[in-house]
């Protein structure tokens, strides 16, 4: 577990970069720092790793104060992944991905065999990818090196600063949808730092919304946008609400919104899909019938009177 608890931090201009941030992230969760610029994401994620000190107010990793730890120590346990991904331009592939090993003292064998194992995990098979310099990849290839590096020495923690905000629009959803898959990642307490809204909802368990320093909300994706704490959170959703909405909920959320129909016809969509895909597989099959137990009739119309529902009682009960 990672516990930031009443941390500020101020730079030599004198306003809080950070101030009196809290928050805990539990062993294999993904927390999302999401914010305009300059709100204090990468200061929160620098103090985590040591490479600033707060000036007030304290960080854990488990039981264990940082500041009782030296930072090289405390670096080992923990993965830095950047959004320039800070690979050393004069090492190979192979040698970026070897450094934490080799500074670990791990023997020579066992860190080629673990390079070339992750780099196969990052689908960049290394007869082709292994001898070359970073600028002869693609920024997508670089990215899933610096991945790669992080990775290497297996640390139960990732940092991660704008780890795909270098790459182009298309590019940057496939690696997004590759790091989603990646087993390696499953038990790993991760926190990333982003501005995406999108890519927030996307890859966080939960979500921290800052602004100037401050944390606005913390909660899942449905606390954020059913039962925003405030203005700024509100209107921060705005403009990606409608997708964002029908990403989040699943059919489950939905299911006590919906009839029951008769006989089972249609395909059969697990209670966990979201409520965007059933849209999307409605739209190729005009009607369709969810099975869980009991089946449910289901078209364009329904889903979306059903979501309306939803967030009727949501709001009204002040929960999501
Ligand atoms: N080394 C530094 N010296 C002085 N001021 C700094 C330093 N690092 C950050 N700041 C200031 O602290 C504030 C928070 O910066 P920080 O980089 O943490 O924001 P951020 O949310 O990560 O922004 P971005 O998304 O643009 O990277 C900003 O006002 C920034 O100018």
């Amino acid at each position: 577990m990672i516990k930031v608890s009443h941390v500020s931090k101020s730079f030599s201009h004198g306003k809080n970069a950070v101030n009196d941030l809290s928050f805990e992230v539990q062993p294999g969760e993904t927390l999302v720092l999401l914010g305009t610029s300059g709100c204090g994401k990468t200061t929160t994620l620098r103090m985590i790793n040591r490479l600033l000190i707060p000036d007030t107010g304290d960080i854990f990793i488990g039981d264990k104060n940082i500041n009782t730890e030296t930072p090289e120590t405390l670096r080992r346990s923990m993965g830095y992944v950047l959004q320039n991904t800070g690979l050393f331009p004069h090492y190979t592939v192979l040698e970026n991905i070897a450094v934490v090993p080799q500074l670990l003292g791990w023997d020579k064998t066992r860190i080629h065999s673990r390079a070339l194992a992750i780099l196969e995990k990052l689908r960049l098979p290394p007869a082709t990818y292994g001898d070359v310099y970073p600028q002869q990849l693609s920024g997508g290839q670089q990215q899933r090196v610096g991945l790669a590096r992080a990775l290497a020495a297996d640390p139960p923690i990732l940092l991660m600063d704008e780890p795909f905000g270098a790459l182009d629009p298309l590019t940057r959803i496939s690696v997004r949808k590759e790091f989603k898959l990646l087993d390696e990642l499953n038990s790993k307490t991760i926190i990333l730092v982003t501005h995406d809204v999108e890519e927030a909802f996307e890859l966080g368990n939960r979500i921290c919304i800052m602004n100037e320093g401050r944390i606005q909300q913390l909660g899942s994706a449905t606390e954020l946008l059913f039962n925003p704490a405030n203005d700024f959170v509100r209107h921060f959703l705005d403009k990606q609400r409608l997708e964002l909405e029908l990403k989040s909920l699943r059919l489950r959320d939905i299911w006590p919104y919906l009839d029951s129909a008769g006989g089972s016809t249609g395909t059969a969509l697990p209670p966990d899909t979201s409520c965007w895909d059933t849209l999307e597989h409605l739209t190729g099959n005009k009607a369709g019938s969810i099975l869980d137990g009991q089946n449910k009739h289901l078209d364009g119309n329904i889903l979306i009177t059903a979501i309306n529902a939803y967030k009727k009682t949501v709001s009204q009960y002040g929960h999501a």
